[in-house]
């Protein structure tokens, strides 16, 4: 323990430290802490430590002269050259709905990891711990006798007990029980303890337990999914106790992605800004909420930018004002704020698609089946794609277009685990206003779902559906597979940590296939109310079988000027004999219609009966 940089050295700090470990463990009888204080902490994992904080905090100097100046007055203060008490932590431009302090992102993955020894202030340890405060759930805390530490105990979120939802608890007259699922626990077993030495000069130190695991087994994206931490929410409580409208604030916070991000709010929703507003408003209930400066309420399109101030200024009206002085600007023409699209966001289509209306699912219908819509790209000759396994693209820029309006009108799209291995397929809506392309939330993003009976998709964070989740451009997967299937536990907690679930079936066919009555219905019983089916070839030969066609509503095909030749993979059905024996056309659509699009032609269909003719007992149409 030779170091002594700053006011109190190393040898000064671990000896306190030493010394609070053991009057605490006195008091729990504890004597194995002891020896752990040695083995977790020696002086160069608190140097390592210490190195990574404070080079965390000084790369900010590359940030404005406002925040290089704080940066390095907090880098001074880990390195002990500054008393705490007068860490300047930054203020930002006025501008910012964020007051995040320098370096956050890598702080916190500091703080969420814990490898090493941690040792800073009592200021900086204020200043931080908010942002990860999701993570780690206190266990105990234990005072020395001399009140001069005091220790708490905490565990990583994810090594809570399984939760499941009492169902005997009574409810009030006139609830509902609320749609709450099972919390799987148990799921990362690392553990931490903070020390924080009181004193002329506060600190903290933090670092593992006997016990813990060495790595958490999921990242940090996965805890900010499942809870926000108090310092960003502490953001959302400030701008909303200025009378803001929590629609405007969250897409003011959109316009900051970097720093909504390095908070830990990659999954903030609108509810979570609502329901701080919320508790502010049930003390002032008479404030009447506003947009910001710059910004207004549309009826069915949200928070838009008054078109006077997107043509004068950049994004970003003042948000420091107070609400009473602001006023609503009264501009007629509007636009969406467009500023900080994704580079793969898709202009909405501009040309008519009235010619679909038909084809798509209603809103109000309740059936025991969602609306089946098969939407795919084919050649001329009735080929997906060149060889199995390779994607063809077969649609020109119109008609993706369409196909992503198509996917915005659909609860969720469903493609075999072929397509998956073979396109790594994104399957979330790119339109801008989407949600993640400028839109709210999940707007118009379909969930993805993927019949994969045997767990054969190898999915990983790096794949582009998990992508797509973890940046707020799309639901993550639900994988549709059989009992036999088996599913790593790992895999299976990493998948639920993104929002995906897998989803057993049992019901087979004689070919022990699942059959899709029983697929279609588990997913009605989850609440999706209309599928887009795209491919591969298998599962849409299967499909257009007339065992199926009174599952299948409508069918949207893409059609190509292109014969892709024998070796590609083809949409086809088992061929049909009439009652004579005679060979009959496997299926016609009824109402068909053809719509030129750019260089392809849409040929949209509708499958199942009308209602009508059901009841009557009318014969599928060959
Ligand atoms: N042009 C377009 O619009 C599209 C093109 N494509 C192309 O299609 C090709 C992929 O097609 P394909 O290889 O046929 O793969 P699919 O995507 O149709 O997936 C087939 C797999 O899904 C599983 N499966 C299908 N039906 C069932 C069932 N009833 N019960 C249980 N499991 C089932 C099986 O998995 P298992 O083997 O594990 O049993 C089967 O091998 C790719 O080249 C892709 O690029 C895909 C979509 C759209
Ligand atoms: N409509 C359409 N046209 C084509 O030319 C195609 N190749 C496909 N393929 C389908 O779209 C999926 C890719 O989706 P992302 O763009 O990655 O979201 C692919 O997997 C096929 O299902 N479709």
């Amino acid at each position: 323990m030779g170091s002594t940089s700053g006011v109190f050295g190393e040898t000064r700090a671990d000896d306190r430290l030493h010394q609070a470990e053991q009057e605490t463990e006195r008091d729990f009888g504890d004597t194995s802490k002891q020896a752990e204080v040695h083995e977790n902490s020696p002086a160069d994992n608190a140097r390592s430590s210490r190195r990574s904080m404070s080079t965390a905090l000084a790369v900010e100097q590359q940030d404005p002269p406002g925040a290089t100046e704080a940066a390095a007055s907090s880098s001074r203060a880990v390195n002990g050259e500054q008393n705490s008490a007068s860490v300047d932590l930054p203020g930002q431009s006025p501008q910012s709905l964020f007051d995040n302090p320098p370096n956050l992102a890598r702080v916190r993955k500091i703080l969420f990891e814990c490898q090493d020894q941690i040792e800073i202030t009592l200021r900086e340890f204020e200043t931080y711990w908010p942002f990860v405060d999701n993570v780690w759930v206190k266990q105990k805390t234990n005072a020395s006798r001399g009140g001069h530490y005091l220790t708490e105990y905490y565990m990583c979120r994810l090594r809570r007990p399984t939760h499941r939802s009492s169902e005997t608890r009574p409810l009030p007259e006139g609830k509902r029980p609320r749609n709450r699922r099972a919390r799987e626990g148990g799921l990362c077993n690392v553990q931490i303890k903070v020390v924080r030495v009181s004193g002329a000069y506060p600190m903290v130190k933090i670092m593992r337990t006997p016990g813990s695991e060495s790595a958490h087994s999921h990242d940090l994206d996965c805890i900010d999914r499942l809870k926000r931490n108090s310092g960003l929410m502490e953001f959302a409580r400030r701008e909303s106790t200025k009378g803001f409208l929590p629609s405007s604030i969250f897409t003011k916070f959109n316009e900051e992605p970097a720093k909504l991000i390095d908070a830990g709010g990659r999954f903030l929703t609108v509810t979570d800004v609502r329901n701080v507003s919320a508790k502010w408003r049930t003390q002032n209930p008479d404030i009447e909420l506003i947009p910001h400066e710059g910004y207004e309420l549309v009826q069915g399109q949200g928070i838009v930018k008054s078109a006077s101030d997107a043509a004068s200024t950049a994004v970003g009206g003042s948000s420091t004002g107070a609400a009473a002085t602001t006023t609503t600007t009264t501009t007629t023409t509007t636009t969406t704020v467009t500023t900080h699209l994704p580079p793969d966001t898709l202009s909405f289509p501009c040309f008519p698609l009235e010619f679909l209306q038909s084809y798509l699912p209603k809103p109000s219908k309740r059936r025991e089946f969602p609306h089946v819509t098969l939407s795919y790209a084919s050649s001329m000759d009735s080929k997906l794609s060149l060889l199995p396994g390779m994607q063809t693209v077969l649609s020109g820029p119109e008609a993706k277009l369409m196909t992503h309006y198509l996917r915005s009108r659909h609860d969720a799209i469903l493609v075999g685990v072929g397509t998956v291995l073979a396109d790594n397929p994104g399957l979330n809506c790119r339109l801008e206003g989407a949600g993640g392309f400028g839109g709210l939330g999940r707007m118009w993003q379909p969930r993805p779902i993927v019949i994969d009976p045997m767990a054969r998709w190898p999915i990983h964070p790096g794949c582009r559906m998990l992508r797509a989740a973890v940046e707020g451009k799309g639901k993550a997967p639900w994988v549709v597979v059989t009992p036999g299937a088996q599913i790593d536990p790992q895999r299976l907690m990493m998948l639920k940590s993104y929002g995906g679930d897998f989803l057993r079936i049992v019901e087979y066919n004689q070919n022990w296939r699942l059959r899709w009555e029983g697929v279609l219905r588990a997913l009605a019983s989850e609440g999706i109310k209309s599928v887009m089916i795209e491919g591969g070839g298998t599962i849409l030969s299967q499909l257009l079988n007339s065992e199926y066609s009174e599952l299948i509503d409508s069918m949207v095909v893409t059609v190509a000027p292109t014969y892709l030749g024998r070796g590609g993979v083809s949409v086809s059905p088992e061929s049909k004999l009439d009652p004579d024996g005679k060979p009959n056309a496997a299926l016609n659509p009824r109402e068909v219609t053809w719509t030129p699009m750019g260089q392809n032609v849409i040929m949209c269909g509708k499958i199942r009966q009308p209602e009508a003719q059901q009841q009557a007992g009318g014969s599928a149409s060959t």
